[in-house]
């Protein structure tokens, strides 16, 4: 089958895919910094919903960068009685026309930005789920055509690649934040879940951060209060993803996670690596073994949402794949 050609954030824009045409255009003005215009807020948009494994989102398209998201904008779209409801809104934007510099310096190597914001309107550096039903997305509209390719986000490019059901993206780099305190104390932080016991926590950066807890025998994911969230001491300077996680076997792990500006959601792509990775730490895998499939290194993840599929690749590298859903597609007026 011939390839077909990427077409360019440009060309895009100048001649849109037929299912990009239903959408009203989104009002253009000025001249702005790292935007073709001033920042608008128009009351109607075009939008996409979409999922990976139930972690939700609203897609909104930014074709010319002209589009001004505040934060009570997106907590009205990701509002669940009163708006189309997510756990996040993803506005996609030419990686030429975000408003960060170090995001604009991605240009090169990705066309478009990830721009994710929680349900709470505040800003995320990276979103795993995020990213394969971003990459869908692109895909769908034309915007990108291969099977593999690049995407801008707050935490750096990240590479996706069309798998078997989904995407799988390299999250890029990790790290276990404090590893010579959790050497030494089991856990870097103490973490108590609402009305539960505390428990020792690893905090992990995945381009966002990340503190996971492994529940004791006695204790079922199921028992646990996610309507608050647990309290993390020493609390993250920025806040954190805190995943709750229960061993199921052998590179098996099952998870609840409480997201960072949204609260319990049914999956998160970076807390399911940040929680095998972890896991793997305390085990006391700390080193990849290249071309070892041994299974050490591939992590089945089980969430309330799905599955998910985590592969520690060599580098201090971290792969998260399973599948993007989009589901409808419209028009929504902004309060
Ligand atoms: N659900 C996402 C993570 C979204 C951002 C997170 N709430 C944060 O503030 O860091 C994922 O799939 O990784």
């Amino acid at each position: 089958m011939p390839r077909r050609r990427r077409t360019s954030p440009e060309e895009h824009i100048a001649h849109p895919p037929a299912s990009r045409v239903k959408h009203p255009p989104i009002p253009l003005r000025g001249v702005g910094t790292g935007c073709q215009t001033d920042p608008v807020t128009p009351t109607s948009l075009p939008f996409t919903k979409g999922h990976g494994t139930e972690n939700d989102f609203v897609l909104v398209p930014d074709p010319d960068g002209s589009l001004d998201l505040a934060p009570q904008h997106v907590s009205a779209l990701a509002d669940r009685r009163a708006g189309l409801g997510g756990d996040g809104v993803i506005r996609v934007v030419p990686t030429l026309h975000a408003h960060e510099p170090e995001v604009r310096a991605q240009a090169d190597e990705a066309s478009w930005f990830m721009d994710y914001r929680n349900a709470d309107g505040s800003p995320a550096e990276m979103c795993g789920n995020g990213t394969r039903v971003f990459a869908e997305y692109l895909r769908r509209e034309g915007m990108e055509t291969e099977a593999e390719f690049a995407i801008a986000t707050r935490a750096g490019t990240k590479s996706v690649r069309a798998v078997d059901g989904g995407w799988a993206v390299d999250l890029g780099p990790w790290r276990v934040v404090d590893p010579a305190t959790a050497r030494a104390r089991g856990g870097d932080a103490l973490v108590t879940p609402y009305g539960g016991p505390t428990l020792p926590g690893l905090t992990l950066d995945l381009g966002n951060p990340h503190t996971v807890v492994v529940l004791p025998p006695e204790l079922d994911l199921a028992d646990l209060d996610l309507t608050r969230a647990p309290r993390v001491e020493p609390e993250p300077p920025h806040g954190t993803n805190v995943e709750l996680v229960r061993a199921v076997g052998p590179g098996h792990i099952a998870l609840r996670v409480h997201e960072r500006g949204v609260g319990e959601t049914r999956s998160c792509g970076t807390g399911a690596a940040a929680a095998a990775l972890a896991v793997r730490w305390w085990e006391g895998i700390v080193d990849d073994v290249p071309g070892d499939d041994s299974g050490a290194d591939r992590w089945t993840v089980d969430v309330p949402g799905g599955r998910l599929t985590v592969i520690a690749l060599p580098g201090d590298h971290v792969e998260l794949s399973g599948p993007a859903v989009l589901l409808a597609d419209g028009t929504v007026t902004l309060p």
